[in-house]
């Protein structure tokens, strides 16, 4: 920096400008100097203020009402902006007008004798800040993608997620198989005193306002409270992003999450049995999170609401993928987790209305959230573009390995978790739907992993199979590939999504046996899982032919080409797939061992049957006149 003669520091713009010799002095006058005073003064003029309008003060209000202790009655005192940039602005001309909220109270905590900072819906480079500044473990990829790290939870905590028992939940689905675990509304509010006096001990909270649904007519305005940048950005990508228009409009959220992931609960509270609590008050609409960091809990969390406030509305929601081809054919993909649905629904050839939760209508499909969250343990390019593509900046990457110096990420890496992800909104997929809605679906594709390889690659279901199929949910993964696991665990979770649903499964059931019935959609059976054999002795089946068995399901091949039935599950499969091999098509082909494979399909028939029984006698639900007819359409041995 050179000293002009009137005392101001002169600082070029672009030092390798020429450079013009006079009184033996070098004048750089490439080009115009920009006049500031210091340093500090240079830096400010980098970034215009945000302008600072009455609905800040608004939004702080609303706010600090969502935080507000239950004991006090009263919310804390809250000011907009990064608290890092308090001390920066201090020494800045143009003072950056911060607005803040204090709320009248005698003081009776020290909490209460400070500020805490809102960084309200923050941009993916303003978070991707926060996150690298203040979060351990966060660091930019090669590809510009965000890498986090969840901590000690990788995945979800099915097992540590309660929902309270009032007068408001007795049609939820309670008791043997369901996902409710009850609690009392005294232990909810201690949980959450918990999560919000840890949130207001920081200095910074973020805050997001979005919504989710993007059918317009039942759309639901959700506030996520949270600690980490991470669980911010992770948000923003997930759920629909609001315009400046509809923020300046939001008002008073429908439902708040409280995430204190980082803070765990109380094991003397009752109910606790371990230091993970996700907790669900329908009625005041709001959810705590406490001790799992695993990004995943909210927006499942988010899911279980729909499936809560959706039947209500006669809207069916749904654990599935959604894509629709060019001439407007809809296709839903449901399956438990690592089945497919991301990976399926994601199609070059297709258009992406959404990866995961959806809502059937009268009018037609709309996907719930705003983006996607793909498993990426070996992902690769070529197997995958479209995913590989949304790995850019914006997208975070939750607990993968990569190098040290080029930042380039080893997706066969698990040393971490085998359960990797990425989530990204759902624009980064170059063919998406925007927005994501659609019309009734055509085809109706349940996947299985089924890692026995004794269910056929394809088969066109009836109605009563589909829906045998949908409220058996079966899927069965590889438990673990280290600890010299051998055996496939079967799992079957009603509606492919048990976890999430909240009234008895029967009740969805016979609102998609409605709809698809309504709207004349095809049910088929996937097996994305293993041919050959058992895992261990087959392998999994390509995703280039599941392609294919799936690109002949939207183009109607399959349904005018010849069927056989197979024996016990009574499955129509397809003699003939266009680029696949049609030995394939049956598993007793692929089998070198005959007698093991009848031994095994009957093994998981009987699993099957088994499962069923609970469903085969309820006469709750709606499908009592179809219960027999649907119990029939499962296996015969
Ligand atoms: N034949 C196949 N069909 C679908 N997925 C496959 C197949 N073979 C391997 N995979 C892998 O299985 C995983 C499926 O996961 P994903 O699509 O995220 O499931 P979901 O969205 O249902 O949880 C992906 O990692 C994908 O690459
Ligand atoms: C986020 C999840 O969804 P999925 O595995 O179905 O993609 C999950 O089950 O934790
Ligand atoms: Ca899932
Ligand atoms: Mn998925």
């Amino acid at each position: 920096m050179m000293e002009a003669k009137d005392g101001q520091a002169w600082l070029g713009t672009n030092g390798y400008g020429s450079r013009r010799e006079e009184d033996g002095v070098c004048h750089d006058d490439s080009a115009t100097p920009v006049r500031a005073n210091t340093v500090d003064e240079l830096h400010s003029l980098q970034r215009k203020p945000q302008v600072v309008e009455d609905r800040h003060r608004l939004q702080l209000q609303s706010i600090s009402a969502s935080l507000a202790s239950m004991t006090c009655g009263i919310g804390p005192k809250l000011v907009n902006g990064d608290p890092a940039r308090k001390k920066e602005m201090a020494g800045k001309a143009v003072t950056h007008h911060q607005h803040h909220i204090t709320v009248p109270t005698i003081t009776v905590s020290d909490s209460d004798l400070k500020f805490t900072h809102v960084l309200y819906n923050l941009s993916p480079s303003e978070l991707y800040e926060h996150a690298i500044k203040y979060e351990k473990g966060s660091f930019i990829t090669s590809s510009g993608a965000l890498a986090t790290l969840s901590g000690a939870k990788t995945g979800r905590s099915p097992r540590d997620k309660r929902v309270v028992k009032d007068e408001t939940t007795d049609d939820l689905w309670w008791g043997k198989g369901s996902p409710n675990i009850e609690m009392d509304e005294q232990t909810f509010l201690i949980n959450r005193e918990r999560a919000v006096d840890y949130l207001n001990s920081l200095d910074k909270v973020f805050v997001n306002d979005q919504f989710l649904n993007w059918d317009p007519n039942n759309r639901i305005k959700v506030r996520i409270i949270s600690a980490r940048a991470y669980h911010s950005l992770f948000m923003h990508n997930m759920c629909i992003r609001p315009t400046y228009e509809e923020l300046e409009n939001f008002g008073e959220p429908d439902f708040t999450i409280y995430n204190a992931g980082q803070f765990p609960c109380n094991r003397y509270t009752h109910y606790m049995t371990s230091s993970t609590s996700i907790d669900l008050n329908l009625k005041r609409r709001e959810m705590v999170i406490l001790g799992t960091q695993y990004a995943g809990e909210m927006k499942k969390g988010l899911f279980s609401v729909m499936h809560y406030l959706m039947p209500k509305k006669q809207i069916l929601s749904l654990h599935s993928g959604c894509n629709m081809g060019r001439g407007g054919d809809v296709a839903l993909f449901f399956g438990l987790s690592g089945t497919g649905k991301t990976t399926l629904s994601t199609d070059r050839n297709r258009i992406l209305i959404g990866d995961d939760e959806h809502c059937w209508s009268d009018n037609g499909i709309s996907n719930i959230e705003g983006g996607c969250y793909a498993k990426c343990i070996d992902l690769s390019q070529e197997k995958e573009p479209d995913i590989w593509d949304a790995i850019k900046f914006g997208t975070v990457l939750e607990n993968v390995v990569f190098d040290e110096h080029s930042r380039e990420v080893d997706y066969t890496e698990k040393s971490v978790t085998e359960n990797t992800r990425a989530a990204y909104p759902i624009e980064y997929i170059a063919n998406a739907k925007i927005p994501c809605v659609g019309p009734h679906p055509k085809n109706v594709i349940l996947l299985a992993c089924d890692a026995f390889g004794v269910l056929p690659p394809v088969s066109k279901l009836s109605h009563a199979q589909t829906m045998y199929h949908f409220i058996s949910g079966y899927t069965a993964l590889v438990a673990g590939t280290e600890d010299g696991i051998k055996e496939p665990q079967a799992t079957f979770s009603a509606c492919f999504g048990a976890a999430f649903i909240m009234l008895h499964p029967t009740r969805y059931a016979a609102m998609l046996a409605d709809k698809m019935n309504k709207h004349g959609a095809t049910g088929w059976l996937v097996n994305t899982g293993w041919i050959g054999g058992s895992y261990g002795v087959g392998e999994r089946i390509s995703l280039a032919y599941t392609r294919k068995i799936i690109d002949a399901i939207h183009s109607g091949e399959l349904l005018a080409t010849s069927y056989k039935k197979t024996d016990v599950f009574g499955l129509d499969i397809p003699t003939k797939v266009e680029g696949v091999p049609s030995e394939l098509l049956d598993p007793i082909n692929t089998w070198e061992d005959k007698d093991s494979y009848k031994l095994t399909l009957l093994k998981l028939a009987d699993l099957f049957k088994r499962n069923f029984k609970v469903f085969a006698n309820y006469k709750k639900g709606g499908v009592s006149d179809l219960a027999d007819e649907i119990a029939a359409a499962g296996p015969n041995f």
